[in-house]
């Protein structure tokens, strides 16, 4: 099938294709002889999906587009400071090759231009020249995706014509920027712009930068995040030296250029471009590649302070957990309580990768209603990253919660949001990590959590019954006195651990069950061996009556949650009862059910109106 993504490179090429301003660099021989009108255009996503058009395999030498990825490397060798000291960050407004010092310093102005070049070839460690330039080769090989290889007739040529360079070198010797003998540096650095690729290397070499030092070919880290952030604000500012205000306006993106006709452009979180055209600008910038750059920027929104639209709410759903229920089967006096304290308990379900504007909007969300918060749940479970400053922000949110009485508890099986028996994440500048009120993998348990601290608070002597005397469960006080009596001698105890199953689907009829303490959850298992939820009973609830009635085999699974204590009625023991009192137990059973079904009904009548 054709490539849609093709297509827009294959456009701009095609628009492109005519322009013949330009000229080669000439400066060094070997390049003054390379074909001029090859042109090519590649795309790669940070996970590695790869487009090119044009002369996509024709190689050429990558030049000054090795600058960032060597000041990378002494970057991660010796730290910011380190290469601080030698080297500043601001762009020069000059040309590449210019002889410029800072006046105070004595540094030169950044990494890009060839003095700021030379001196971070210089910081690359390494026992001896051969290993500082293997280990130069091998952080763009691992970039690029392949072992790249020299070009030694570039290399040789620019080895007999750069003087100037050898000139910025016995400057940069005299400031004390090198510490050594200039020559075999100013070599190395040679060496460095003369390794040959092609325009798909490069489109990786770009892709890695842009997926924060990760390799799009293998999913390997190959240079640390902090790194690459730093090293592509300098090439956002002087990666295309005295044309660089106009990039950043046109274009928006991180870039490098070479002289060898190459440009690679850097969308972050997104994807890499690399273009080759060697005819170059007075800035030594390749023309159909500026051009190209534009025009992709433009026709495919890359600008990197492009804003479609304010970023979207990390907000995915809000709502009273009145509107979602937990399945637990509440009493009556309980679902009055929940009815009149609604909207006290919320529930926001987050998603997206999670910066510092989806944080705030959560904060600014919950803060509009905290004053009518007693509970609150962050179901986290559609979120993918979460960048520091929005776990701060939660778990700031979290600490101001609990300051006004306000309990919260996460839903976050992949431990997205720190807590108190969790390691404080890297680079955590915040507060005491605090425990949430309730941690939960799924939300049905987290809705049952929302709806108990709402009992807790406003419910009544009738809400939320620890444990009940078998005397007092609504079904034996539902029958005639004489009655009682006989039930509740006829009943076996059960305690169960939590999780235990007291009957599975299928089974044979447990019997009648009078839960006293605990929850018990109906379930179905599917053929896929998946257990899912269906209903949850608490004390007072009765259980099994069904199949008891009808002589039906078990309805559903019937699972233990937390240790549950219950008063069952088996089918032996219910023939064995007195006639009035199977009687009275039927009429209350049925009556049971039909109240079960008309709640259902009205409460289905209700919602869909
Ligand atoms: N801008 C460039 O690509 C210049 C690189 C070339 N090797 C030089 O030092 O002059």
């Amino acid at each position: 099938m054709r490539s849609i993504v093709e297509a827009y490179l294959s456009d701009v090429h095609a628009a492109l294709r005519d322009e013949r301003g330009g000229a080669v660099a000439d400066y060094i021989p070997e390049l003054a002889a390379v074909p001029d009108d090859d042109f090519a255009i590649a795309l790669c996503t940070t996970d590695g999906a790869l487009y090119a058009v044009g002369d996509a395999d024709v190689p050429f030498t990558i030049q000054s587009i090795s600058k960032p990825f060597t000041y990378a490397l002494a970057l991660a060798d010796h730290g910011v400071a380190a290469v601080d000291a030698k080297v500043g960050v601001e762009p020069s407004g000059d040309a590449f090759n210019e002889i410029s010092l800072e006046p105070d310093t004595g540094r030169p102005r950044n990494p890009m231009i060839n003095a700021g070049a030379i001196t971070t070839a210089s910081l690359v460690a390494g026992g001896d020249d051969e290993e500082r330039f293997a280990r130069v080769r091998a952080l763009y090989s691992a970039c690029a995706g392949r072992t790249l290889e020299l070009d030694e007739a570039v290399f040789g040529s620019e080895l007999e014509s750069g003087h100037r360079n050898r000139a910025i070198g016995y400057m940069l010797r005299t400031v004390g920027i090198l510490e050594d003998d200039p020559e075999p540096i100013v070599a190395r650095y040679f060496r460095q712009c003369a390794l040959r690729l092609d325009v798909r290397d490069l489109a990786r070499m770009a892709a890695t930068l842009a997926a924060a030092g990760i390799s799009p070919t293998t999913g390997e880290r190959v240079l640390p995040e902090a790194v690459v952030e730093r090293t592509l604000g300098v090439m956002t500012t002087c990666g295309m030296y005295d044309a660089a205000g106009d990039w950043v306006t046109a274009v928006g993106l991180p870039a490098k250029s070479g002289v060898g006709g190459g440009i690679l452009a850097v969308l972050p979180g997104q994807l890499g471009i690399a273009i080759f055209s060697p005819r170059l600008d007075a800035h030594g910038n390749s023309v159909r590649g500026v051009a190209a750059c534009q025009r992709l920027a433009r026709e495919m929104e890359l600008h990197m302070l492009h804003v479609g639209r304010p970023s979207r709410s990390a907000i995915r759903a809000a709502f009273d957990v009145v509107d979602r229920p937990s399945r637990l089967r509440r009493n009556a006096a309980e679902r009055d309580v929940l009815q009149r304290v609604a909207s006290r308990g919320r529930v926001y379900e987050l998603h997206g990768d999670l910066l510092f504007s989806g944080a705030e909007s959560v904060v600014r969300a919950v803060t509009e209603v905290a004053d009518e918060l007693d509970a609150l749940v962050l179901d986290v479970r559609r979120v993918d990253q979460v960048a520091d400053v929005a776990r701060r922000t939660l778990v700031g949110l979290r600490a101001a919660l609990a300051e006004e009485g306000i309990a919260v508890a996460l839903v976050d099986p992949e431990r997205r949001l720190p807590a108190e028996d969790d390691l404080a994440p890297p680079g955590w500048d915040g507060d005491g990590i605090p425990d949430w009120d309730g941690r939960f993998t799924a939300r049905e348990p987290a809705l049952e959590w929302c709806e108990d601290r709402l009992l807790e608070r406003h419910g009544t002597a009738a809400c939320l019954v620890e444990r009940l005397a078998v005397e007092d469960h609504p079904l034996v006080a539902r029958l005639p006195e004489e009655c009682r009596g006989d039930l509740v001698g006829a009943l076996a105890r059960r305690t169960l651990p939590d999780g235990e199953v007291l009957a599975r689907r299928g089974d044979d009829a447990v019997g009648i069950g009078l839960l006293l303490r605990g929850r018990i959850r109906l379930a179905v298992t599917g053929a896929d061996g998946v257990q899912r939820p269906l209903w949850a009973l608490g004390p007072g609830a009765v259980l099994g009556e069904v199949s008891l009635l009808d002589g039906s085999t078990q309805l559903t699974d019937l699972v233990a949650r937390g240790e549950v204590e219950l008063a069952l009625l088996t089918r032996e023991a219910f023939d064995g009862l007195e006639g009035p009192t199977r009687e009275a137990l039927l009429r209350a059973l049925v009556a049971d059910a039909y109240v079960a079904v008309r709640r259902t009904s009205g409460a289905l009548a209700e919602r869909l109106g």
